[in-house]
């Protein structure tokens, strides 16, 4: 049997003015999905994921979430519901250590579920529970040696791998990479991709990336924008062979 989407849109549209920038695009992300959005610049990759986020309200269409109809809901709300998201712009607090910084977001999402009586509670125990699961998200990220320096102290590809361990500290069911090679050097690149091969299988993740060594090497599942509309969605191979891919697209990356 084929697994419900965990993410789901339906025809969703957005218009600026008289601009159509997302046009009916319908996108299935099964649980534990690797599923990569490309497309030349311009395409709407940003504009569809600000939709999937809430940053964005769409003109029409819906979003589904584990079969719930998030289109109306706050980005926090949908945060709380299981999707969560980096940034293509470091949005990083400069003097807080790793582990301060995913202790206070494990401490954040476990404070979500506690009565107003249980959090007076909860501020007064000693949190030990949330440093050590922070301690061992961070190890997974290769960012255990680096735990208590202060972040802007930190190269930037580890930045960036900091940004992931904090959107997985929400325990996101579904995961939506904005650009994570975005600015990082080459020699840091080889680290990035070995961690991304190492997320937790049950996580679906939405990579939005224009590196396209890292989104085939990624991705299960492709699909191409272009100009705002859905051209192909296949296998890596199946793109990779398209000939219409090639033309909108592959032709004119930026590192393809
Ligand atoms: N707030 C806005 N008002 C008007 N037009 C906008 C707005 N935001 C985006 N656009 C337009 O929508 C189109 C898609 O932009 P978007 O940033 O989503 O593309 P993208 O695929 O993410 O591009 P890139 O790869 O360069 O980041 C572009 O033509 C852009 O100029």
């Amino acid at each position: 049997m084929i697994p419900q989407p965990v993410l789901r849109t339906v025809d969703l549209c957005m218009a600026f003015g008289g601009l159509k920038v997302t046009q009916d695009i319908n996108l299935n992300l099964r649980p534990g999905a690797r599923h990569a959005l490309i497309g030349p610049n311009g395409a709407g990759k940003t504009t569809l994921v600000n939709q999937l986020t809430g940053a964005l309200r769409p003109s029409s269409g819906s979003i589904w979430l584990d079969g719930a109809d998030i289109t109306a809901l706050r980005p926090d709300q949908r945060v709380r519901r299981g999707l969560a998201r980096t940034f293509q712009i470091n949005t990083l607090f400069p003097r807080l250590t790793p582990l301060e910084a995913v202790a206070n977001t494990i401490c954040e999402r476990e404070r979500d579920h506690l009565s107003v009586f249980e959090r007076r509670l909860f501020a007064l125990t000693r949190r030990r529970e949330q440093i050590d699961e922070a301690y061992v998200l961070l190890e997974r990220l290769n960012l255990g040696p680096d735990c208590l320096r202060e972040t802007r102290e930190l190269a930037y590809g580890k930045q960036r791998l900091l940004e992931m361990a904090l959107a997985l500290a929400v325990r996101p069911r579904v995961l939506l990479l904005d650009e994570p090679a975005a600015g990082v050097p080459e020699g840091e690149s080889d680290e990035l991709f070995s961690v991304l091969a190492e997320l937790p299988d049950d996580i679906a993740i939405l990579l939005i990336e224009h590196d396209m060594s890292l989104v085939f090497r990624f991705a299960d599942c492709i699909t191409v924008l272009a100009g705002g509309a859905e051209l192909v969605t296949g296998a890596p191979a199946q793109i990779a062979a398209d000939e219409r891919v090639r033309e909108v697209y592959l032709g004119k990356a930026r590192h393809g």
